[in-house]
């Protein structure tokens, strides 16, 4: 069994709304309900704790969702900080060798197919596991002046998503080294990777898509209402 964290103390810059994104409606709910549902609706997760900035006024205050508890915490200045954070509020009965499955409040469209996938080949990974697309375009690297001077070879280029599996105790041992030594960590497998750790890289769906400007609103809409 497994329990979750989930990040959702950003205030949304790139979207540039007034409300943080995690809290915009979609197909009638929240960007964070629809996330939440997709997590603790599965039978294989326990009950999560979600990091919410300190100003909060728009969390609705659940204490259970599909019958498995809430609990919240502070987040931090960055996503990093608000996982650590969360994953030191799991309940002690939550063991350090218990897998974690850490997912954004910004990801509403997560397939139960994916996170049993996911569940299943982290549990049998010695490191963890993370959902992640691989790249489909001719990815270019540029100069300071935006052109492009190096074609990347896509053959072993991948996306991360979210959910990202991993040991309670690496994990907050992980992050902790990061983040005490200055370094920038945009996602867990990142954490893990600085340990000479190789995270697993599972194949999720494309449309579990990050939203993070308006136009992304429309398409987590469009995919809600049709396949999710
Ligand atoms: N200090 C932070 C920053 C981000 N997040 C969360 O991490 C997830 C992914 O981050 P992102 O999409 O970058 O969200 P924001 O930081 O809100 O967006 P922006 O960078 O545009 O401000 C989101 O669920 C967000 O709420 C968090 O918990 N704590
Ligand atoms: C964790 C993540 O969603 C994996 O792609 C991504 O790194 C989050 O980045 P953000 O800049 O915090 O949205």
């Amino acid at each position: 069994m497994t329990w979750a964290v989930m990040p959702a103390a950003g205030r949304g810059t790139r979207f540039g709304s007034e409300t943080p994104k995690q809290y915009l409606e979609v197909a009638g709910r929240t960007l964070i309900e629809h996330s939440l549902r997709a997590l603790l609706g599965h039978p294989e997760v326990d009950g999560i704790v979600i990091a919410l900035s300190p100003d909060d006024p728009y969390w609705a205050g659940w204490r259970e969702m599909e019958g498995k508890p809430i609990y919240t915490c502070i987040g931090g200045a960055e996503r990093a900080d608000s996982v650590l954070s969360a994953l030191q509020a799991l309940p002690a009965t939550v063991s350090e060798d218990q897998w974690v499955l850490v997912h954004d409040a910004a990801r509403p469209c997560l397939r139960g197919v994916d996170l049993t996938r996911l569940i299943a080949m982290g549990q049998a990974d010695p490191v963890g596991a993370i959902l992640a697309a691989p790249v489909r375009d001719t990815i270019k690297r540029a100069d300071v002046q935006s052109r492009s001077h190096l074609t990347e070879a896509r053959e072993h280029l991948w996306r991360a998503l979210t959910p990202q599996m991993f040991r309670r105790g690496g994990l907050t041992r992980a992050l902790r080294a990061a983040l005490s030594a200055g370094a920038v960590v945009t996602d867990e497998a990142m954490a893990m990777e600085r340990l000479g750790l190789k995270p697993r890289l599972v194949e999720g769906s494309e449309d579990n898509i990050k939203v993070t400007t308006p136009a992304d609103l429309a398409l987590a809409e469009f995919i809600l209402k049709r396949v999710v």
